[in-house]
């Protein structure tokens, strides 16, 4: 089983609005491996999943999935891949179980082999009680765990997942968690994983892309983007904007390993220990007679890591 992904130089430019949503990307994701793209709204998160899915054709550049081409070789590519989209055809009417058995037979299994892997699959993402009941009336967590189950039923090599969890409750969230952890670990099916969600890429992944505006702004695993960042946040508002630039300059000069940037009417500051950072914070405003509307100790969001990164990458282009 190959369920390598290789892409190279990938764009994409949409004919309509002439949107650029794909900018010269290149990553590579290894067999096995579980990869996250991380990235808010319009990213291009969804137009590089259909791209390697096939269903979109790149402007420019290659991308091969499970050792094939995506452009010269499309059906062998679809023959070795799951995937979960954000918007999947199913039929309201039928039930879980009808569904199921119906992708099993477009996948060329056997009327009695297609019943046993409809019945696996519902059980492994725990649909059984609710395998005969019509798919229109399936909560939406029921409806993401069932599309999941659908991507299986031939046993991909990889699996591609947009969003999968966009308005599940925790509870679902971590159902489908736990089920794709299982299938990266016991399968060992290479996943490609789109999330906005920071939490659920540190969760899942072995590795993470964040993508912004069409292009990757930076790559590594949970742990060392997390360190890139700082796992803290500290965000003050000094009283009518106070002398911001006096405040910025002895923030920077007074903290040890701490980022600090402005934004707007508020001061960010990325530290590692937050808490103990904090007292030194306050200590420093109030020897200098700065005075706070607001302190906030918390976890960076990832606005606040592109903010982070792309101020980042603006002071070394400068320099
Ligand atoms: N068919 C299309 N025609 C024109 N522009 C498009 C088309 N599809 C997407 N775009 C544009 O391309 C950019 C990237 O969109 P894409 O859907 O890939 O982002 P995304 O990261 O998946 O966002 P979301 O999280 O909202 O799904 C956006 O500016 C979007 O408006």
């Amino acid at each position: 089983m190959n369920g390598k992904i290789v892409v190279d130089h990938l764009s994409k430019t949409f004919k309509k609005g002439g949107v650029q949503a794909v900018k010269d990307v290149s990553f590579k994701v290894e067999e096995g491996e579980f990869f996250a793209f991380l990235g808010p709204n319009g990213a291009g998160k969804s137009t590089i999943v259909q791209i390697l899915t096939t269903l979109m054709n790149a402007t420019s550049g290659t991308a091969f999935v499970a050792g094939f081409d995506v452009i010269k070789e499309p059906e062998k590519v679809r023959r070795h891949i799951g995937a979960a989209l954000q918007e999947t055809g199913v039929d309201p009417d039928l039930t879980g179980r009808e569904m199921l058995e119906l992708q099993a037979w477009i996948f060329g299994f056997g009327k009695r082999e297609g019943c046993l892997r409809a019945e696996e699959l519902l059980d492994i993402v725990q649909l059984t009680e609710a395998a005969e009941r019509r798919i229109g009336r399936y909560s939406g967590g029921m409806r993401r765990r069932l599309d999941l189950a659908l991507t299986l039923v031939h046993e991909p090599a990889v699996l591609f997942l947009d969003e999968p969890t966009t308005g599940l409750d925790p509870s679902n969230r971590m159902a489908v968690w736990e089920e794709l952890r299982r299938l990266n670990k016991d399968k060992g099916t290479t996943i490609f994983l789109t999330t906005q969600y920071l939490e659920e890429a540190d969760n899942l992944a072995d590795r993470i892309s964040i993508i912004n505006d069409g292009e990757i702004v930076a790559s590594g695993t949970p742990k060392e983007l997390k360190a890139r960042i700082g796992s803290d946040l500290i965000a003050l508002t000094p009283v009518d904007g106070g002398d911001e630039d006096r405040t910025l300059h002895l923030l920077k000069s007074g903290l040890m390993d701490a980022d600090v940037i402005r934004k707007q009417e508020k001061i960010l500051i990325y530290v590692e220990e937050g808490t103990r950072q904090l007292l030194e914070v306050a200590r420093i405003l109030d020897r200098e007679n700065i005075e706070v509307e607001d302190i906030q100790l918390s976890s960076p969001t990832l606005d606040d890591i592109f903010l982070k990164i792309t101020g980042e990458g603006k002071k070394s282009n400068e320099q």
